[in-house]
């Protein structure tokens, strides 16, 4: 639209400097006003921020832009900064990162005093025009409490266990579709990239868990409805934006319902209102059958839906069951492949677990019983090693400083941090700690663990130290009111799987010289998975 001359005229006198010359000059003199008032503010707010004390790149303390532009290498940056600045490092304007292994009891309790940042709140819905929180976004603790309590006691290790018969049958699809594909055949054994194969088999057995139903990417071999892909997106884009929680108010959460941001999950939530009115539907004209069907996570939230019809309905039924999907399945996925990777890279520590699995003597053509693959300690010290080094989760876990402040420990002289202020422990960081691990924390060595067992049943101190790692190694499931709920389970499926692997086939790299390349889009995913599989002699 053209100003009337005018106009411009008199809008461009009421700028001091600049004539009623042109168009051109009030549109500078705007330009310029702005420039001056936003990075006025932004001098203002720096200066007077009681964080101002802690260190860090100076634009962080700036602009949260700054932190955006790291994501992808987030927890590498995380730990050259705790190098140059120390274990508190202010990472954004009202954020800083913490390396202190025993502040984690105090920020993430279950005192309800902790609450989540604005980082989770995007990772809700928008129903009905207002943002729904779900159990992993809620913010508020009592409202946390509510949501979860009816739900809880589904995920305890003696109920996960239930579900074995689930997670068998989604092994015994995944090992068989191996040995068609890879194992078999004239040539001999094929390159299996076999990070994407846990994918597909980390999406059906989640799938399998919550519906008693396969989605099929192992019987197909790929992503075919491109959920997979889209909820890497999705993940991708909360990352970001729970950095800059303003951003997703434009892009996706606007008043004018315009969704320039993620792409949609509908898939998910469709597939689960279907699976919903199917069940519902089965249990009215069958009954006994389906009192008689292994149990899943669907049948355990309409049973809460029952029990508790004050919280659970319909719509939570379903918002649980999207949440299960986008918690459950890449989160294991990316740990099952670095286990793998992990411990094939260094040739000894799989021939060790291949040797301990396979004195079980259970039978290599079916899946490793839970109950078998827990004794072995070996198999345990492996899954820590690759907790501690690489945690899935690969951001801080952001929460907000309650009143009173946040005391810091062995009399730090940055001395107390102020209410309101966000803090975030980074489980990446926490893994790599010198004082909790030693000189040779960067190096995978599932031994440190039987030695630091051994140790412990000798002194007190190796006894409490050994606690502390622990503790630290645990803190990749998060840990008090908003620890992971599918701890349980991602375990029993961690120690099922990597066992009946090592049980049934031989594995090597394809290319054992290669490192693989780990990326964050908040979980840590590496890819370069690739190997050779031969059934075993
Ligand atoms: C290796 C696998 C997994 C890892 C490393 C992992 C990690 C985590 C972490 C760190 C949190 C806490 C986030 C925070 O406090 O900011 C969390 C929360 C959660 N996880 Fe997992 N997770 C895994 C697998 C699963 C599985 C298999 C499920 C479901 C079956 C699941 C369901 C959840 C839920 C529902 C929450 C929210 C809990 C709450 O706020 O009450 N996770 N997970």
């Amino acid at each position: 639209m053209d100003w009337p001359r005018a106009r411009l005229d008199h809008l461009s006198s009421l700028v001091p400097g600049v004539g009623p010359n042109t168009a051109a000059d009030l549109a500078v003199a705007v330009v310029t006003a702005v420039f001056v008032a936003v990075s006025g503010w932004f001098v203002v707010a720096w200066a007077t921020s009681p964080l101002r004390k802690f260190p860090g790149p100076l634009l962080a303390g700036w602009t949260n832009l700054w932190r955006v532009a790291q994501s992808s290498r987030c927890h590498l940056k995380a730990m050259e900064l705790h190098e140059k600045y120390g274990p508190v490092v202010r990472v954004g304007p009202n954020l800083l990162i913490l390396d202190y292994p025993e502040l984690v009891r105090t920020i993430y309790g279950t005192d309800e005093k902790w609450c989540k940042t604005e980082f989770y709140k995007n990772s809700s819905a928008v129903i009905d025009g207002k943002i729904t929180f779900n159990l992993f976004s809620e913010p508020d603790a009592a409202e946390h409490t509510r949501k979860k309590r009816p739900v809880a006691k589904y995920f305890t290790m003696s109920a996960v266990l239930r579900l074995e018969p689930h997670i068998d049958s989604t092994i015994a699809e995944f090992i068989a579709q191996l040995d068609e594909r890879f194992v078999k055949g004239p040539s001999g054994p094929k390159e299996c990239d076999l990070g994407r194969w846990v994918t597909y088999f980390a999406w059906d057995l989640s799938s399998s868990n919550i519906f008693s139903k396969n989605v099929g990417y192992l019987d197909q071999g790929r992503d075919f409805d491109g959920a997979i892909e889209t909820t890497r997106k999705v993940i991708a884009y909360f990352q970001i934006v729970g950095q800059m929680p303003w951003l997703d108010y434009v892009l996706d959460k606007n008043p004018l319902g315009l969704k320039l941001g993620p792409p949609g999950f509908s898939l998910a939530g469709q597939r689960a209102a279907e699976a919903l009115a199917a069940r519902l539907q089965t249990q009215k004209l069958d009954p006994a059958a389906a009192a008689a069907a292994t149990p899943d996570f669907l049948q355990h939230f309409i049973e809460a839906s029952a029990l508790h019809p004050d919280v659970v309905g319909h719509a939570d039924i379903i918002s649980y069951t999207m949440l299960l999907i986008l918690a459950g399945a890449d989160t294991s996925a990316n740990l099952l492949a670095a286990a793998m990777y992990m411990a094939l890279k260094h040739g000894h520590v799989w021939a060790r677990l291949a040797a301990d699995v396979r004195a079980l003597a259970c039978d290599p053509a079916l899946p490793v019983p839970y109950a078998a693959a827990r004794t072995l300690p070996y198999l345990d010290a492996v899954l820590r090693e690759t907790m501690r080094l690489h945690p899935v989760v690969g951001m801080p876990l952001e929460r907000r400083v309650p009143a009173g402040g946040l005391a810091l420990p062995n009399a730090d002289p940055l001395k107390m941090i102020p209410p309101g202020t966000a803090v975030g422990v980074n489980a990446y960081v926490l893994g790599r700690n010198p004082s909790l691990w030693g000189a040779d924390a960067d190096v995978f060595r599932p031994e440190r663990w039987l030695d630091a067992e051994a140790a412990a049943k000798e002194s007190e101190d190796a006894r409490a130290r050994l606690l502390r790692q622990l503790a630290a190694v645990d803190f990749v499931f998060g840990a008090g009111a908003r620890i992971c709920l599918g701890k349980h389970l991602a375990l029993v499926e961690m120690f099922k799987v990597l066992a009946t692997l090592a049980n049934r086939y031989d594995v090597e790299l394809a290319f054992p010289e290669r490192e693989w390349k780990v990326r964050n889009f908040w979980l840590l995913k590496g890819e370069g998975l690739v190997v050779r599989l031969r059934v075993r002699e």
